[in-house]
């Protein structure tokens, strides 16, 4: 992980070489050239939102160790004025439980959406498994599920419907994916529901099939934006159990959440990340710095407020 992991560990500008920027551990493959990797950056249709300096360039040089789940370095994103994400640099060894939570509006949706190939960076890369999600999207996408938030799904398919196309679309055989995505449905407590359209779904139950759908081809890591929003008690624990036993074998889990105690339960390793800045990240136990998660959560991101409250209320 990040080599100062107790310590608030910013980016002063996305173009600025980082500390972290030093390779992880173990063999190094030569990534392609800006000119094999067109997508590293963006469309050449699109202006950039932040001209790339020569440092920024200059970044795109060696690939991560493959043996790390996911690796981000200077991943930058500009929506108009406002700079959604600035310079992440990440580093999730793979066999982790991952938490990334920050305040609302803080960036998560956004680096996460950046690292699994759902939305161009202005800057930077992002690598699955040592994968360049922008210059090789098939095999990268090959690798990862992802559970995206406030993504639309074809919700007039049915949910068996839905999780078997998910299946087929990244190439596991016919009778894989029928045995999967029941074995799915029953483990989301959705077997019957799997002959309904999910558009007459809840929102809980939306989550949970499209859960089933970012796992069906088996992937290596899992990318879930706010897995357990709207999600049973019942069902949120059947789906923890399933994480578990998935990062037992050897996956990586990637969520993002509010929920400072269910991280502080579940995750082995966590991000912090507002304002669009990565302040801390390293196992539960260096971010935590022996205190309780969500204390030092409000450590990091600040935004309490000491005035007075609604008197008038
Ligand atoms: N498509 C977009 N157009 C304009 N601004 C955007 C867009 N997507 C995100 N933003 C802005 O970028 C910032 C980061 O948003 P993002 O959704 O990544 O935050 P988040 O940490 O996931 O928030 P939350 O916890 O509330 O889901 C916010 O200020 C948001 O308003």
């Amino acid at each position: 992980m990040s080599e100062h992991p107790a310590e608030p560990h910013r980016t002063e500008h996305p173009t600025e070489p980082h500390p972290t920027e030093a390779h992880p551990t173990g063999s190094h493959r030569t990534a392609p050239s800006s000119a094999e990797a067109p997508h590293a950056g963006p469309a050449p249709d699109e202006a950039p939102a932040v001209a790339p300096s020569a440092a920024a360039r200059r970044r795109a040089v060696d690939a991560p160790d493959p043996d790390l789940a996911l690796v981000t370095r200077g991943l930058t994103k500009r929506f108009g004025d406002k700079t959604a994400l600035d310079g992440l640099d990440l580093d999730v060894p793979a066999g982790s439980f991952y938490g990334v939570v920050g305040p609302n509006g803080a960036g998560k949706t956004t680096a996460l959406s950046m690292a699994t190939g759902l939305l161009r960076p202005d800057l930077g890369q992002a690598w699955i498994h040592g994968v360049d999600v922008w210059a090789q999207p098939l095999e990268a996408k090959r690798r990862v599920g992802v559970l995206a938030d406030g993504v639309r799904t074809f919700d007039r398919l049915t949910g068996a419907q839905l999780v078997t196309y998910a299946g087929l679309l990244h190439g596991v055989d016919a009778d894989t994916v029928a045995a999967r995505t029941e074995d799915l449905l029953r483990v989301m407590d959705l077997a019957d529901a799997g002959r309904k359209l999910v558009v007459d779904y809840s929102a809980g139950m939306t989550k949970k099939i499209s859960l089933a759908a970012a796992m069906v081809h088996a992937p290596d890591v899992l990318v879930l934006d706010e897995p357990f929003e709207a999600v049973d008690p019942v069902s949120a624990a059947n789906i923890r159990d399933i994480l578990h036993d998935y990062v037992g074998r050897g996956g990586t889990v990637i969520v993002s959440s509010h929920v400072m105690d269910l991280v502080q339960r579940m995750c082995s390793h966590v991000a912090v990340i507002a304002g669009g800045t990565l302040r801390a990240a390293g196992t539960l136990e260096e971010v935590r710095a022996g205190r309780d998660l969500e204390d030092r959560f409000v450590d990091l991101v600040g935004g309490r407020h000491e005035q007075e409250g609604l008197a008038w209320l």
